[in-house]
């Protein structure tokens, strides 16, 4: 008791999971998967797995054949792909399937197979069923690997809004597997690329050249290594874009600091992904938001124009998009209102200053914005 009527409650908690590259987590002999969430000492031989109806078609067999043979009891729940679906009915929809199959508190992971949009919404569903049982992320997209999964965030769409409700939850550990990613379609990952490019432009820039010099080799490939170099530089960008990821969330799992670099990509974007209603992916928007904010930057002198053309340059070399028809003066200005306040008032604007170092702008006017979107067009390369 610090005073005659307050008692102050104090208490941390802890953050402590694990990301694990595995080559086949398919394969009967790689324990990982049968293994993974079920710390406690009580073990349970049952697990719910959720697919995504695509990941379900491809992998669905393979997957139940591994569960079958280490003598695990899975129920599964297939659901249907697509931005649209990361709704809180969906979620409801997973709870109501936990409920059916008498989730236990702590010993019984959920175990999830998809990308980031399946992750994020059963993310959701085990944050709030039993205010918190375990989930175990199988990211099986490129985007989800590098980003979605490997994170404390999980979240679905509200309104007109992006993410609008959500929590922290750690997973209960992430199994990352490149081999998914040999099904995945080329828009996907290049969408994937899309938030290598953001980390590789704000902190790291010797995964910018590599992706400079091999990022096509890689969609080629699907990150299957099929020849020698593209074997190496699929390794090399799948494990700095990782450690990059977790450098800059662990220290700030929680989000208390509000000025985060890997926002980059996300000041508008989100706002032009719900008003495109699933015409651009989220990697679409993040490449979009890439090269208006790289334009800002460059603009005001604080980026040279070196290395302003070097990222677009990346992004087009990518086939990425660095504009769409439905960014015009008053998204951008609705867009910028939501950010200031998703980041507590201040617009915390992530630029580039160079290749790999970024900073934050505060004093960005709408004009600015507008202007920096005249400029791409005037120099848009015409297709
Ligand atoms: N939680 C976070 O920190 C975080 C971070 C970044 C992005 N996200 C969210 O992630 C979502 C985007 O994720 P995404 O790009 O993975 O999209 P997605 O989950 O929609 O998957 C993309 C498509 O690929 C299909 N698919 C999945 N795996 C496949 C495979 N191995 N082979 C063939 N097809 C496959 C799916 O059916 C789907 O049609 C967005 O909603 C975004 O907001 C979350
Ligand atoms: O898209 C996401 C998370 O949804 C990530 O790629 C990104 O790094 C950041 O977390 C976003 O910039 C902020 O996400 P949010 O809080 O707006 O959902
Ligand atoms: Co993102």
């Amino acid at each position: 008791m610090i005073g005659l009527e307050t008692y102050r409650v104090s208490a941390q908690a802890l953050a402590d999971y694990e990301v694990t590259f595995s080559d086949d987590i398919l394969d009967r002999a790689s324990p990982e998967l049968a293994t993974c969430g079920n710390r406690t000492e009580t073990r349970s031989r049952r697990r719910i797995a959720v697919l995504d109806e695509s990941v379900n078609a491809l992998y669905g067999t393979r997957i139940r054949e591994y569960f079958e043979w280490h003598g695990l009891e899975c129920q599964y729940v297939v659901l249907p792909p697509g931005e649209q679906h990361k709704v809180m009915e969906t979620v409801l929809t997973v709870i109501a399937e936990f409920d059916r199959f008498g989730l236990d508190r702590r010993r019984e992971p959920v175990i999830s197979f998809g990308g980031g949009v399946l992750l994020d919404l059963v993310g959701v569903a085990t944050s709030m069923y039993r205010r918190g049982v375990p989930h175990v992320r199988v990211p099986t997209t490129l985007l989800g690997q590098v980003d979605a999964a490997i994170g404390a965030k999980t979240g679905i769409n509200h309104g007109a809004h992006k993410n609008r409700l959500g929590s922290f939850q750690q997973p209960a550990g992430v199994l990352l597997d490149r081999r998914f990613l040999a099904s995945l379609d080329e828009r996907h990952l290049r969408n994937g690329m899309a938030e290598i490019v953001k980390l590789a432009v704000v902190r790291d820039e010797r995964l910018f050249e590599l992706l400079e010099e091999h990022g096509e080799l890689l969609i080629e490939e699907r990150f299957q290594g099929s020849s020698p170099t593209g074997e190496r530089v699929a390794r090399q960008v799948l494990h700095r874009s990782v450690q990059g990821m977790l450098a800059e969330l662990e220290p700030n799992l929680w989000e208390r600091e509000l000025d985060r670099l890997v926002d980059f990509g996300h000041s508008v974007g989100p706002a032009l992904e719900m008003r495109a209603d699933g015409e651009l992916l989220h990697g679409e928007t993040v490449a979009i938001d890439i090269a208006l904010f790289t334009t800002v930057a460059a603009s005001r002198g604080v980026l040279d124009d070196k290395a302003g053309r070097r990222i677009l340059e990346l992004l087009h070399r990518l086939a990425l998009p660095t504009d769409h028809h439905l960014l015009d003066g008053d998204l951008l200005r609705r867009a910028m209102t939501d950010t200031v306040r998703h980041r507590d008032g201040r617009q915390r604007l992530p630029v580039p200053v160079g290749i790999g170092a970024a900073t934050f702008l505060n004093d960005v006017s709408d004009e600015e914005l507008r202007s920096a979107l005249r400029h791409r067009r005037r120099e848009a390369v015409p297709t």
